[in-house]
């Protein structure tokens, strides 16, 4: 492995988020590696969705510095985390019903024909995109039978699978998922975990909220818990099980008052 793969796709240090007086996120620093899907779990309101909201752009924190591959950013709107390769799959999913795949994958983001005349006139080049489409549902192995289907007429995983296409599309660096499967049965939730499985394959660094504990351990390289808007462990999943993961969400265990543990040379494969 070289060195660059070994180096966070995304650092955060020291991120606060206070709502009034009510601290949302307490100095919270945790690394996301390349190639690792890294779980975000805490019980309700310990600070998961403000964090993701943070990272995402959408709610700026109020302290600590967030890096990608070592170099400051600033995260102000979702905008500035799109240029940055931070991608966001909210549980809304944001696709568009009555609109297709390809259009969705496009959204906000189309191509324009290259034919000069018809560019001026804001032509799009349809068969590019349904192409690119096509190259990157096939690159994921997802199986939807065309790009021009509906998404109204996609079952609840293929919507999934199209929000999260639709974010690789864009980044390969940094993925984050909110529930991914919160909504899905247990053959579609299998379809999404995999997927998830294949981003990290392609080296994509994915950040996976979610509250299936089955989940962390059968799908997730390190797992970090937050509660009360503290990061309380930062572990690799190999190192805990569906017990000890309760016993830091519930507060019965804990790292320490920061809550971190530094990653093991180990565990990035040094
Ligand atoms: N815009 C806001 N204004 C005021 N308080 C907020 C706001 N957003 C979140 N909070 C509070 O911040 C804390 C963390 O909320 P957050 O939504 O991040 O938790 P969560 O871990 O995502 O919970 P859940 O699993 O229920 O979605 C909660 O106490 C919540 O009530």
């Amino acid at each position: 492995m070289t060195s660059e793969e070994r180096r966070p796709a995304l650092a955060v240090r020291g991120l606060s988020k206070s709502f009034g007086g009510l601290h949302a996120l307490r100095d919270v620093s945790f690394d996301l590696m390349p190639g690792q899907v890294t779980a975000l779990v805490g019980d309700n309101g310990a600070g998961k969705s403000t964090l993701v909201k943070a990272l995402s752009g959408l709610q700026p924190a109020d302290e600590g510095e967030t890096l990608i591959h070592g170099e400051p950013v600033t995260l102000k709107s979702a905008r500035a985390a799109a240029a940055v390769g931070i991608e966001t799959v909210h549980q809304n999913l944001a696709l568009i019903e009555h609109s297709n795949v390809t259009q969705n994958l496009f959204l906000n983001r189309e191509i324009r024909t290259r034919v000069p005349v018809l560019r001026q006139l804001g032509w799009l080049d349809h068969k590019k995109m349904h192409g690119d489409t096509r190259d990157i549902l096939s690159e994921l192995g997802i199986n939807i039978s065309s790009v021009r289907t509906k998404i109204r007429d996609l079952s609840g995983g293929q919507r999934q699978c199209v929000a999260i296409g639709r974010a690789v599309a864009w980044s390969r660096e940094i993925v984050m998922l909110d529930e991914p499967t919160a909504a899905l049965g247990v053959h579609q939730t299998g379809l999404v975990l995999e997927l998830v499985r294949r981003l990290a394959g392609r080296g994509v660094a994915v950040l996976m909220i979610t509250h299936n504990m089955e989940h962390v351990l059968q799908v997730c390289d390190r797992v970090l818990v937050l509660r009360l808007g503290r990061l309380v462990t930062d572990r690799p999943t190999s190192e805990v099980d569906g017990r000890s993961l309760v016993e830091y969400i519930t507060g019965l265990r804990s790292d320490g008052p920061a809550g971190n543990v530094p990653l093991k040379e180990a565990d990035t494969g040094a």
